[in-house]
């Protein structure tokens, strides 16, 4: 009998290293602890006992999700993890039973995660909301334009020096676009840890003498120097074009890899030759549940088109189910015959403009009962910039 209930703080460490050893990595060192350990909110981190014994556990931070037009409550899922020899007795299932009825709760209406495995969230009606991209470039190959931005100075700092101004110039980056969320202090932190002391930090101070943007990289020295770019964030083309300009340049690097990058980081463009620029992965970013589908379709704004009645399907949380009219005027449940119907987790790809349902009426993941809804769908959901998270949790 598997029993789910809130960890005591005393407790937070014992669901820490049990994560890490389902990540196959090794308990956290106690000098490392205090910096992980600011990520737990209490209530908010739950296990799973077997027999009394922790056999599984999943935690959320309290966080917001910006959307087309605003900016919603969510819970950051992270941290599940299953005992090695009680895996497939549904631990997990239990798991998100108890956290997404919490998330519900506490009035998010929506969950949202990183996934380890793409094959796993799916059921408990997350979908995939945004990608992100990998880049590599041969250093000694990359020319920039003429014509590509230019201005401001880079600095390098280390993690010291660096740690208590990224939180001010990443909010002063916006979370704005689709997919952003916020980073606290304990964020920040537990990064830190994570990347480890390998890593520097370029910081772009504009003409105005303000810091609008950075790049955490880590110099490694192999068979090739490899420069990787684990997290670049920055207020405008300026700061961008400068830092990967700077990263460009640092001597003895054979290649640059970008990390987690947006789909439509312009790099390419400031180059003379666009192929230097090799997109060599696109992956699943943001896996978004919406946890209160009204709640969660009226938190953003849609696009000029005439309202479409799509009904959801939701087996998890079967409240949901039901038919929704989506309009530019605002979302209702409604009564009226609909004209495409879906279930949760294609609903959250759609969420923030990722994909458009023309795509997945092509994909074969809804039901086309009037084929004139499509292309309205299409233009309500359509967004103008394409959704990125790019924050790892
Ligand atoms: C947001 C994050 O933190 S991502 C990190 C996730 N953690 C990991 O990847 C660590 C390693 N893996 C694990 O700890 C475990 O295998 C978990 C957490 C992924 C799954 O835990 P389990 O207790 O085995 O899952 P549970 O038995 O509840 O399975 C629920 C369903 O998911 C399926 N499932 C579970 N894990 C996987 C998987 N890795 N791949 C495919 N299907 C899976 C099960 O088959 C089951 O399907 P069903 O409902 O159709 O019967």
């Amino acid at each position: 009998m598997i029993e789910v209930r809130a960890l005591a703080e005393a407790e937070f460490r014992a669901s820490h290293d049990l994560f890490r050893r389902a990540l196959l990595l090794p308990p956290v060192k106690d000098e490392d602890w205090p910096r992980g350990s600011g990520r737990y909110e209490l209530g908010r981190v739950h296990g799973a006992f077997d027999g009394g014994e922790l056999a599984g556990t999943a935690m959320a931070t309290t966080n917001e999700l910006a959307v087309p037009g605003g900016r919603v409550p969510a819970g950051a899922v992270t941290g599940v993890g299953v005992r090695a020899d009680r895996t497939r007795r549904r631990v997990l299932r239990g798991l998100m039973r108890a956290q997404l009825d919490d998330v519900r709760q506490r009035g998010e209406p929506v969950a949202m995660l990183h996934a380890s495995e793409a094959t796993i969230y799916e059921r408990f009606g997350y979908g995939v909301a945004s990608r992100h991209r990998k880049v590599e470039l041969e250093r000694a190959r990359v020319v920039f334009r003429e014509d590509a931005p230019r201005g401001g100075e880079v600095r390098v700092l280390d993690w010291e020096a660096a740690e208590p101004l990224l939180p001010e110039i990443y909010q002063r980056c916006g979370i704005d676009r689709p997919g952003q969320i916020g980073r606290d202090k304990a964020w920040w932190s537990g990064m830190r840890q994570y990347l480890g002391d390998g890593c520097l930090i370029a910081v772009h101070t504009g003409e105005d003498g303000v810091d609008d943007g950075f790049a955490v990289y880590e110099p490694k020295r192999g068979e090739l120097a490899v420069l990787d770019v684990h997290d670049m964030k920055t207020a405008d083309a300026t700061a961008a074009a400068q830092l990967w300009r700077f990263l460009l340049g640092v001597d003895l690097v054979d290649r640059v890899v970008g990390h987690v990058r947006p789909l439509d980081d312009p790099l390419e463009w400031w180059l003379t030759d666009r192929r230097r620029c090799a997109v060599t992965e696109v992956e699943d970013d943001l896996w978004v549940r919406l946890v209160d589908v009204l709640a969660a379709l009226r938190a953003r704004t849609f696009g000029a088109a005439e309202p479409v009645v799509v009904e959801v399907r939701d087996e998890f949380l079967p409240d949901n189910a039901g038919c929704y009219r989506i309009g530019p005027d605002g979302v209702e449940r409604s009564t009226a015959e609909p004209q495409l119907g879906l279930d949760v987790a294609t609903l959250g790809a759609l969420y923030l403009g990722d994909q458009l349902m023309s795509a997945l009426v092509a994909a074969g993941r809804v039901e086309v009962r009037d084929p004139a809804a499509i292309a309205d769908a299409d233009r309500l959901f359509a967004t103008l910039e394409t959704p990125w998270c790019g924050t790892g949790f």
